[in-house]
């Protein structure tokens, strides 16, 4: 499969605080924001940009907390969407 992610991509996101999971099919990382609202903002805009790379998270929030799991489902993996979301994350997280 040509857009798997390189490995050097793959130390980039674990050095920006991203956990490879389950034999490397997904990547996890936790959000911790001021309160509520910000966290929620941060999900709204996310998702705005998810849509834009038919890419979506699957993800959770408690409060200020934002639990993120990023897998590619149509390739059982992780991909170069993958990568391209979690550094939009990244990003806009600040
Ligand atoms: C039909 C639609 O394009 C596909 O289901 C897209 C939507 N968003 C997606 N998101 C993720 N994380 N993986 C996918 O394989 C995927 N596929």
């Amino acid at each position: 499969m040509t857009d798997t992610i390189e490995p050097a991509a793959l130390e980039r996101l674990r050095d920006a605080g991203w956990t490879l999971e389950e034999g490397g099919k997904a990547i996890t990382r936790s959000f911790r924001f001021a309160d509520f609202v910000e966290a929620f903002g941060w999900m709204t805009r996310v998702a705005i940009h998810a849509e834009k790379l038919n890419h979506h998270p699957e993800w959770s929030n408690v409060y200020r907390t934002v639990e993120v799991r990023l897998t590619t489902h149509d390739a059982g993996g992780l991909t170069e969407r993958d990568r391209k979301l979690a550094e939009a994350m990244d990003q806009l997280a600040g």
